[in-house]
Parts: structure tokens; sequence; C-alpha cells
């Protein structure tokens, strides 16, 4: 069993931890957030500030950044020295994974997501709860799918951004870089980088 480390205490941590419970590969070994100033053991894990990280040998461990917000999630990836492989992937025992999906490190499916056929998923990415990532999708690194989303075929998720709750992207449409879908917004054009488009169809909310 590979000892897990999570970085990251909050809500995602918590649905990541129940992943981890119901993974016989994986035993939590500790959950570590700035949050926590001393170190507390409770029923075998350890809770303790991120500086616990300075003091283990990277090797034995696998990890996973277990918070929500992309731009956190790369910040903190950037921050430790630890490197890439060493994170893992979680995938909750109800999702359907395609045998010819590819899916990177620190990336997470919830329950019942459903990753389709040659579909490649970055890395640090969530596939949240019951959403749909159809056949042929590129899907970036610190990308999140949020719960009941649906990425029609051949759709394009560049970095960081995020399709919110209950939003439908139509077939070969991209979405660019460290953008957000309005949650219910059904987005039936390409997206630029760095905007947030909400709606039925889907149009840029100005600043
Ligand atoms: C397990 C989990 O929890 S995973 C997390 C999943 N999270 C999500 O899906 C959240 C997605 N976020 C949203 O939908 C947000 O509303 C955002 C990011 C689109 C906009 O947030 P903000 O920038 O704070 O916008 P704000 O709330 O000020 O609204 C601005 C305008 O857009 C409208 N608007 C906001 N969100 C939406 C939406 N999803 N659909 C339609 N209109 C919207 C508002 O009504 C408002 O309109 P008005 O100016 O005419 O009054």
């Amino acid at each position: 069993m590979t000892k897990l480390i999570l970085i990251g205490a909050g809500g995602h941590s918590k649905v990541i931890q129940d992943i981890v419970a119901e993974d016989k590969d994986f035993a939590l070994y500790a959950i570590v957030d700035d949050a926590f100033d001393d170190m507390n053991e409770v029923d075998g894990i350890i809770y303790a500030n991120t500086s616990f990280l300075e003091g283990i040998s990277v090797k034995n461990y696998l990890f996973c950044v277990a918070i929500g917000n992309n731009n956190i999630r790369r910040n903190l990836y950037n921050k430790f020295n630890i490197p890439l492989e060493s994170y893992a992937t979680l995938v909750h025992p109800s999702a359907v994974i395609s045998k010819s999906a590819k899916i990177g490190h620190g990336t997470v499916v919830m329950p019942n997501g459903v990753v389709n056929a040659d579909t490649i998923i970055g890395n640090h990415c969530i596939v949240n709860t019951n959403s749909v990532i159809e056949h042929d999708n590129i899907i970036g690194d610190y990308v999140h799918i949020s719960p009941n989303a649906t990425l029609s075929g051949a759709v394009t998720v560049d970095e960081g951004t995020h399709v919110g709750a209950g939003s439908v992207v139509i077939p070969s449409k991209n979405i660019g870089s460290w953008s957000t879908v309005g949650a219910g917004s059904v987005v039936i054009n390409n997206i630029m980088e760095n905007v947030t488009v909400v709606g039925v169809p889907a149009k840029e909310l100005k600043p």
C-alpha cells in the first residue's frame, strides 16, 4: 500500500479522503495545511502544517494537492519541490474511464465521473462528481470540470479553466486557458482565454 499525503484540508479534500478510503492501493498517511499550527495524529492520520513536507523523504510517498481553486492548486504544486511523478492519480471506483483515455498526475476523478475514449486529461485536474467528458477531449493542466458538467465529443479545454456545475459544451468547441464557464451555461461557441462566460447560450460577462 502506498502512503498518500494530501495537501489541503478543506471541502475538496474531504471528497478526496473518501476516494482514498475506497482505494486499497493507498493508505492516507497525512493531511497538511497551513491552517494547522500544531501536529496531531487522529485515527492514524497525521494533521500538520505544510512545513511537515520539508522533513520527509518524498520518494516514500505519493501526494495530491487537494485544493479546489485551480490557481491555488497550481501555485502549491510549483511551491513544493515534489516531482510530478510523485503525484497520484485518484479515481473513485464508481467512475467510468475508457481504456484508451489518459489521465495525468495529481488529477482526481470523483464519484460517477465519466471519461470516454481517446480523451486526454492533464495534470492536477478535477473531474468532479457526475461530470461527463466525452470522447476525444483534450483537457489541459489545472482544469476543473464541476459536478454534472458535460463536455461533448472533441472538446478542448485549456490550462486552468473552470467549467461550472451543470454546464454543457457542444462538440468540437475550444475553451481558452484560465477562463470560467458559469454554472448552468451552454457553450455553443469557442471561448477566449481569461474570460468568464454565463448563460444559455454562454456569453462573456464584462468586468
Ligand atoms: C463541489 C463544488 O462545489 S465544485 C464548484 C462548482 N462551482 C461552480 O459551478 C460555480 C461557478 N460560478 C458561477 O457560476 C459564478 O456565478 C460566476 C463565476 C460565473 C460569476 O461570479 P461573479 O463574478 O461573482 O459574478 P456575480 O455573481 O457578481 O454576477 C454577475 C452577473 O452575472 C450573472 N450570473 C452569475 N453567474 C451566472 C450563471 N452561472 N448563469 C447566468 N448568469 C450568471 C449574475 O446574475 C449577474 O448578473 P447582473 O449583473 O445582470 O445582475
